[in-house]
């Protein structure tokens, strides 16, 4: 599976927020996308969900445009995990992740008991299985981001876009989730993933794309980062150094 982005732009009203962006993302890919505050990272993941629809350029999973395709279609090729989930309803955490199977059921049919056995596995797989009789809503930031990982296990859809999604998690759950969408990558699953910590992105993501108010500034695989490159961006000497297989990024003077 192949997503492509192809000269995509976008407006809020006369604001112009992204810049002729083309990108790919093949089948395995984890694509880090970083960018400083504003630089249009979030607002690129909503118009390739189709939240928001670009002024200009095309969206195609393979060779189906993602704009002709119904919100159900869509929702079966990709699923979303936003930075803090907010707009939830009162449910069990439990119903709130079988919920992530809907797409794929015909409009008359209820989850079945497997269904409800993917949901009991996914909390386990998140360690959250001890509040899987909560209300939803009731939930801290950080578990309701690992129910909404969930959700998205279940949705199943092949490419998962990811709003900085450890920055509300404790280094365990930090990890967990670290794993879990490198997990999915060994199965061909493919993730984008916006970030600020430049480490972690190294660590985990096998290409880095950086935006420059809207524009492509950066689009290639981890090792070609340089720290000139960065210390460029950023404007701000940094140095990526490399400790015991794991990549660091350090800050000069701070
Ligand atoms: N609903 C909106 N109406 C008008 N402008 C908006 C709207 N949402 C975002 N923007 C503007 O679009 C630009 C890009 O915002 P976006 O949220 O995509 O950036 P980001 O790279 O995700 O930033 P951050 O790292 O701070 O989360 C910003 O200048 C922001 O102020």
């Amino acid at each position: 599976m192949t997503l492509t982005i192809k000269d995509l732009s976008f407006s809020y009203k006369d604001n112009n927020v992204l810049n002729n962006i083309s990108f790919n993302a093949n089948d395995g890919e984890i694509i880090a996308l970083l960018g400083k505050n504003g630089s249009g990272k979030t607002t690129l993941l909503k118009n390739i969900l189709g939240l928001l629809t670009p002024s200009s350029g095309t969206i195609l999973v393979d060779d189906k445009d993602l704009s002709k395709l119904s919100v159900r279609d869509r929702s079966k090729l990709l699923s979303y995990i936003p930075q803090s989930p907010s707009n939830i309803w009162s449910y069990s955490v439990k119903s709130y992740v079988l919920m992530g199977i809907t797409p794929s059921l015909s409009t008359l049919s209820s989850p079945k008991e497997k269904d409800d056995a993917k949901a009991i596995d996914a909390l386990e797989r998140f360690g959250i299985s001890a509040l899987a009789d909560r209300d939803i809503t009731t939930l801290s930031g950080g578990e309701r981001q690992l129910a909404t990982a969930a959700r998205a296990l279940l949705q199943n859809s092949r490419i998962q876009l990811f709003d900085e999604p450890t920055s509300n998690l404790d280094l365990k759950n930090a990890d967990i989730l670290i794993r879990h969408i490198k997990a999915l990558s060994k199965e061909g699953y493919i993730s984008l993933i916006t970030m600020h910590d430049i480490t972690e992105a190294l660590n985990i993501a096998s290409r880095i794309l950086i935006l420059d108010r809207g524009k492509v500034f950066f689009n290639d695989s981890v090792d070609k980062l340089s720290s000139e490159i960065l210390s460029e961006y950023y404007q701000t000497k940094m140095n990526i150094e490399r400790y015991k297989n794991q990549y660091i990024v350090l800050k000069e003077g701070v």
